[in-house]
């Protein structure tokens, strides 16, 4: 898509820190009209700075619905049934993208009218930089079209997979709240870095570029297990190991396997399982 007036009619119940990311992403890339495009929100500040972004900006959530078709749902998970209100007295047929952590197909359509079809979508904030990481499920009424429609939008900005709805939550403790667990990583690999006397600067950006060409590594060597690239950094007797070994003792990968299931519950507790 190569020009904005080709772009996407997209709707937005909610302009948080999420659509934020969604809606930059997308105008990245070329994806949506930012003209075509509605916002709600509660908070000024937020109509502000969406409107900043080139898109109409409202509090009411009905207007954002009469002008679109294809709207994403991006509230608190305990606001999705008061912002999807307005869907109810309705006559279009709305597809509602719900990107609200824990909150299943099932509650999303009873919170709806009998026309809007629905679609859960798990992203998270690197859409902003174009690399997220997505997974996705179709509600009962959602079509084949709808589908595409889904993958298109969050394949523009990084990777989309389909999942069975029962992995969302799982999908939520790796790719939303991943991005968390990685800053983590970044700053505690600086840290280390000024530990040993490299200015902050230089170790912040060597500590990124780090996760970035590992996680490219990773990418474009799918058949070469994770583990084996590792050892090819582990020299027998050498520095890496010495590294790795105080890793595990300070049981560095059951700690992040755990982060992942409390993330995971969390998103299952948010949802009322
Ligand atoms: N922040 C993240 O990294 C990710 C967040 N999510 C999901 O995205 C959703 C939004 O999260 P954030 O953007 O982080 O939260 P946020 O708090 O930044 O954004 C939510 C926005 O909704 C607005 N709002 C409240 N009531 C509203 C209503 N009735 N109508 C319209 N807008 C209303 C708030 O003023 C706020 O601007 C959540 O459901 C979260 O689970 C999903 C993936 C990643
Ligand atoms: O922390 C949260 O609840 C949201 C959902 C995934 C990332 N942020």
């Amino acid at each position: 898509m190569g020009d904005k007036s080709d772009g996407l009619r997209m709707g937005f119940l909610g302009g948080g820190m999420m659509a934020e990311a969604l809606v930059r992403g997308l105008l990245n890339k070329d994806m949506i009209d930012p003209a075509q495009c509605w916002v709600s929100d509660v908070s000024q500040p937020r109509l502000d700075v969406m409107g900043a972004l080139g898109l109409n900006a409202t509090f009411d959530g009905e207007e954002v619905l009469r002008h679109t078709d294809i709207v994403v749902l991006a509230v608190k998970p305990d606001t999705a049934a008061t912002a999807l209100e307005p869907t109810r007295s309705t006559d279009k047929a709305h597809l509602i993208i719900s990107i609200c952590a824990g909150v299943t197909l099932s509650s999303l359509e009873s919170f709806v009218g009998p026309k809007t079809r629905v679609v859960r979508v798990m992203p998270n904030t690197p859409c902003l930089v174009g690399a997220t990481a997505a997974g996705y499920a179709l509600g009962a009424k959602a079509s084949q079209q709808d589908s595409q429609t889904v993958d298109r939008i969050f394949a523009s900005v990084g990777l989309a997979r389909a999942v069975p709805e029962k992995l969302l939550d799982a999908v939520t403790g790796v790719s939303g709240s991943g991005p968390a667990y990685v800053y983590m990583f970044i700053e505690a690999l600086a840290d280390g870095g000024v530990l040993n006397g490299l200015p902050r600067d230089t170790a912040r950006a060597l500590a990124a570029q780090v996760v970035y060409g590992t996680a490219k590594m990773v990418l474009e060597n799918p058949d070469t297990h994770v583990g084996e690239l590792r050892n090819r950094v582990e020299s027998p007797g050498g520095t890496t190991i010495a590294g790795t070994n105080a890793l595990e003792q300070g049981q560095f990968r059951g700690t992040v396997m755990n982060a992942v299931s409390a993330a995971t519950t969390r998103a299952k507790e948010m949802g009322g399982n």
